[in-house]
């Protein structure tokens, strides 16, 4: 008898274009949700767009709570339950970047309550996906929770929100495509279940913004459209997969050993798209599609090379050497990767 089962979550509204922050009471509303909303926002969302989003929930007699988070912290996931909790909070806002909107997301899963996605900037996948991340000491990378269950991208906001936040999203959906490596790796190697459906979804994804980075250009409001589309879709491709696996790999364990490593780490998604150059190496030799990646990555501003992440050729080698330490992921770095060779791999490329 065939006993498998899966589920797969998904937010349910998804909402992306110039203005639709106007359309957040309507997009809730179609949810059912109960009860008063809590905002969870940091200072320049909050000076940014707080006012109209309060001004649209009172025009139809509700009054949101707003609560302003400084840090990414457990601390601060702590404070926003407290805070849901003293109301009474019917659901969870995050209005922001990927701070408010993590810590809003892990709260409200804590909670057992709604969450709902407004992001004001693009950075990467985190603003759509189920996945909830705090810098946390030894556990840099995301934790399973609850999608929101409406995304709301107001792209006139994206649009003006600083350009390389825009080009860090980017790159973590260009990063997808060594991220699926892996991913086939283990299925192969390690009979790590795979996802076609999640696997070809997340590499379409990357392509697809490949395809389009004509349009990717500062102060193009079309960048900030092609940029959340392909977000959502690889948030969709997580979902599905039921992991991160589509949309991380190597490259993203490199990225959180330089969390913990630089002194002054880098925006995720260019750090993740740096380390692809080289994973993207690793998997397919010299001749390989790593140039691909470095042109396509170089074509959309983002950073090529250690040195444009800001982060010293040491440190780099260094989280190369010990990315596969820290979870129980198997990529193309294995039981790790020789420090020759990983100079090797960042030196052939232009990384170091
Ligand atoms: N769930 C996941 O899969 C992942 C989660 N993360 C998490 O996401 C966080 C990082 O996300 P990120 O978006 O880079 O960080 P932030 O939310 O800190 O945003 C980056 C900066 O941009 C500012 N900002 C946001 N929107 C605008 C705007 N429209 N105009 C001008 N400035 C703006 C923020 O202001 P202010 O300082 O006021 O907030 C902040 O200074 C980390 O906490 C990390 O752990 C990272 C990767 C993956
Ligand atoms: O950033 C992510 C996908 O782009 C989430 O991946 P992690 O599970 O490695 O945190
Ligand atoms: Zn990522």
């Amino acid at each position: 008898m065939f006993e498998k089962s899966t589920w797969i979550r998904l937010p349910r509204n998804v909402v992306v274009g110039h203005g639709v922050l106007d359309s957040v009471v309507e997009a809730i509303e179609e949810l059912y949700l109960d009860g008063q909303p809590l905002v969870v926002t940091s200072p320049t969302p909050a000076d940014l767009a707080a006012d109209r989003l309060r001004a649209a929930f009172e025009s139809i007699g509700i009054e949101p709570a707003v609560t302003i988070v400084e840090r990414a912290s457990f601390g601060a996931v702590e404070e926003v339950m407290a805070a849901a909790e003293e109301i009474d909070a019917g659901y969870l806002i995050g209005l922001g970047g990927g701070k408010p909107i993590d810590i809003a997301k892990m709260a409200a899963d804590e909670r057992g309550c709604g969450f709902v996605s407004v992001p004001t900037a693009a950075s990467h996948d985190g603003i759509v996906s189920g996945r909830g991340s705090v810098p946390d000491g030894d556990s840099r990378h995301s934790v399973a929770a609850h999608p929101p269950l409406a995304v709301i991208a107001d792209t006139e906001l994206i649009a003006n929100a600083p350009w390389r936040l825009t080009t860090a999203g980017c790159a973590d959906i260009i990063s997808n495509y060594t991220a699926v490596k892996d991913w086939q790796l283990a299925h192969r190697l390690k009979n790590v279940e795979y996802s076609e459906y999640a696997g070809a979804l997340s590499r379409m994804t990357a392509e697809m913004l490949v395809d389009r980075s004509d349009s990717i250009k500062r102060g193009l409001e079309e960048s900030a459209w092609v940029v959340v589309k392909a977000l959502v879709s690889s948030g969709v491709a997580m979902s599905i997969a039921g992991s991160s696996r589509p949309a991380s790999g190597a490259e993203h364990l490199i990225s959180h050993q330089l969390d913990r490593i630089a002194t002054d780490a880098a925006l995720h998604g260019h750090q993740v798209g740096v380390a692809s150059i080289v994973t993207e190496y690793l998997h397919s030799g010299e001749g390989g599609d790593w140039k691909r990646v470095r042109d396509a990555l170089a074509g959309i501003d983002a950073p090529t090379t250690a040195g444009g992440l800001g982060i010293g050729d040491e440190q780099f080698i260094e989280a190369m050497t010990t990315a596969h330490e820290i979870r129980d992921r198997y990529t193309i770095l294995g039981d790790g990767i020789e420090e020759p060779a990983a100079i090797e791999a960042a030196t052939v490329t232009g990384v170091l």
